[in-house]
């Protein structure tokens, strides 16, 4: 029987929303680890992640790690004019945050702190389901589709994806404008997507 995206997104959502704390605690501790290793091995300098939101798996201890080792994060905000897209600013522990509309944390608008795609060198994306090919599907917005259009052309930001074992599906439709991950870290593996 084929299910249709939205009761696929609705089913994954309501997965990971269902895990206990203690599990989201212990998950994001190991993602972390698997990230950091990654990230370490690539040079990485600058990289782009998000807060977590709607169960989400959890980047705080990452982003600490990060702090720690010097590496500059940036969190992705809702483009002031431009709708469907995304900025990205730089994120440092005094940043001040901002509930956007949709209730996510995001950091207050300065241009100085802004960078485009391709000035960073890693996006670590949310998503609600991925498959072994490394097909993706995010809440809907489109946003991260479109921040992604132009990284098989320029080279950089690669994405990865970041998630639940339980947001793991055996196969997804894919559309013409979604970007496949090249790799996906859960916390217990790396899977070598697209
Ligand atoms: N943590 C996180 N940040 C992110 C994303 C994400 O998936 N996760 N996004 C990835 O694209 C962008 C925001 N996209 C989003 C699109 C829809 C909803 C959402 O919750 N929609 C609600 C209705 C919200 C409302 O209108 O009140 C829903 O579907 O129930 C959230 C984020 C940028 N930041
Ligand atoms: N590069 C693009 N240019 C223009 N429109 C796009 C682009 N990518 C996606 N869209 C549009 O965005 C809408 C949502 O796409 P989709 O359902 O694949 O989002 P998603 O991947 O689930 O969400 P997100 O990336 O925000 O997590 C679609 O209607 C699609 O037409």
């Amino acid at each position: 029987m084929l299910i249709s995206r939205q009761t696929l997104r609705a089913q994954v959502r309501a997965a990971r929303k269902a895990l206990s704390i203690e599990q989201q605690n212990q998950f994001a501790n190991q993602a972390c680890q698997r990230a950091i290793q990654l990230i370490t091995e690539r040079g990485v300098k600058r990289l782009a992640l998000y807060l977590a939101n709607d169960g989400e798996l959890d980047t705080q201890p990452l982003i600490d790690a990060l702090w720690q080792r010097g590496i500059e994060v940036y969190l992705p905000r809702l483009h002031p004019f431009s709708p469907g897209n995304l900025i990205f600013l730089a994120y440092r522990v005094d940043s001040p945050l901002i509930k956007n509309r949709l209730g996510i944390l995001e950091p207050k608008l300065a241009i100085t702190q802004m960078r485009l795609p391709h000035q960073l060198d890693m996006v670590i994306t949310p998503l609600v389901a991925f498959d072994a090919n490394g097909n993706r599907m995010g809440m809907g917005g489109g946003y991260y589709d479109r921040t992604l259009a132009y990284w098989p052309l320029m080279g950089k930001p690669l994405p990865v994806g970041y998630a639940h074992d339980c947001q793991q599906v055996s196969h997804l439709p894919c559309e013409h404008w979604d970007v496949p991950l090249p790799m996906i870290i859960t916390p217990t593996r790396i899977v070598n997507g697209a």
